[in-house]
């Protein structure tokens, strides 16, 4: 018989943590599990406020809804929000055994802070060498002289950047005065430089520093094609929906030759191990971008390898069926 419940969590965040201009002082989110002759399956509905076109309650009466409908026998299509047709199509995808096990706990270290602070931890990296460094808050120039000093002084150092669509051209260009033209190869991308994706291209073409789509992907009038200077997209499956619509998404980008990274919308434990195993299956090679649970103070149900927070389990979380 088969049986679906959905709980709702809330699990406080670092205070450090700020998005688009707002501190998220806790992140909330919703878990579906199934159940089905035997088999089980789990999945993570958290939209990302600041991110996610839907809220949470808007998420959270699609959902039940869903799995009301699917424990009576019924299978309606996975609904239209994005961070519920992912978080169900996992939990089917497990039910169903179709997500494999395997995954990749590697994640690109995501840089915050004083950069003072960051050379030490940059060189003991072990293995491939690769951070994510948020610029676009502070001056353009001051971001500029960062990355030029932590590519100068790490020379294995590969870095992603992420504007997060913060720069005007000329702010754009004031950075990129302060990289060495030497170290610009050593960019792996820069995500979003500029406010419309116009600008970000002509960025690229200018400067040679090559830059990858994330806010892009959601754009109603985006579609997959060759551009110059664009050398990988990042995708956040929370943003995008359901299992297949990422597959697709992988299927397209890798059809161009571009770099797929998975990428963490900030989910729990739970979701950002099956992140990983979304990023073993499709993107086998890239590093994932998902390093960002020690933004939390507490993991839920399942633990991330080698993470010392506490593991929280059910007596946290709200059954709402
Ligand atoms: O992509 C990564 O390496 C980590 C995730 C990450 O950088 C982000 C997750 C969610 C919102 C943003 O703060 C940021 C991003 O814009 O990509
Ligand atoms: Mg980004």
């Amino acid at each position: 018989m088969r049986q679906a419940q959905v709980y709702r969590w809330q699990l406080p965040l670092d205070a450090g943590v700020v998005l688009r201009d707002r501190r998220l002082k806790t992140r909330d989110g919703l878990f579906v599990h199934l159940q089905d002759a035997g088999c089980e399956g789990w999945g993570e509905i958290s939209p990302l406020p600041g991110f996610s076109q839907e809220t949470l309650d808007e998420a959270q009466q699609a959902v039940v809804a869903w799995a009301r409908a699917w424990s009576e026998g019924q299978l309606l299509p996975l609904p239209e929000l994005p961070s519920a047709a992912f978080g169900l199509s996992c939990a089917l995808a497990e039910l169903q055994n179709t997500l494999p096990q395997a995954a990749d706990y590697r994640a690109a270290m995501l840089c915050a802070g004083d950069p003072d602070d960051l050379f030490a931890t940059l060189a003991a990296l072990p293995g491939e060498k690769v951070a994510k460094v948020k610029v676009g808050l502070y001056e353009a120039v001051r971001d500029g002289m960062v990355v030029n000093l932590l590519l100068e002084s790490i020379d294995d150092l590969h870095l992603r950047l992420d504007a997060n669509r913060a720069w005007t051209p000329l702010k754009a260009q004031q950075f990129a005065k302060y990289v060495n033209p030497d170290y610009r190869s050593r960019i792996a991308f820069l995500e979003e430089p500029c406010k419309t994706r116009e600008d970000s291209l002509a960025f690229a073409r200018e400067t040679g520093i090559t830059i990858a789509w994330d806010e892009s992907l959601r754009d109603e009038d985006f579609r997959f094609e060759a551009q110059e200077g664009v050398g990988a997209v990042v995708i956040k499956p929370t943003l995008t929906g359901s299992l297949q619509k990422v597959q697709q998404q992988v299927a397209a980008a890798k059809a161009l030759g571009l770099t797929v990274v998975i990428s963490s919308s900030i989910e729990s434990s739970l979701g950002l191990t099956q992140l990983a195993r979304i990023a073993a299956w499709l993107t086998p090679g890239t590093l994932p971008g998902l390093d960002t649970l020690h933004l939390m103070k507490a993991q839920l149900l399942r633990r991330w390898p080698d993470s010392d927070l506490p593991c929280l389990q059910m007596d946290v979380l709200e059954p709402l069926l």
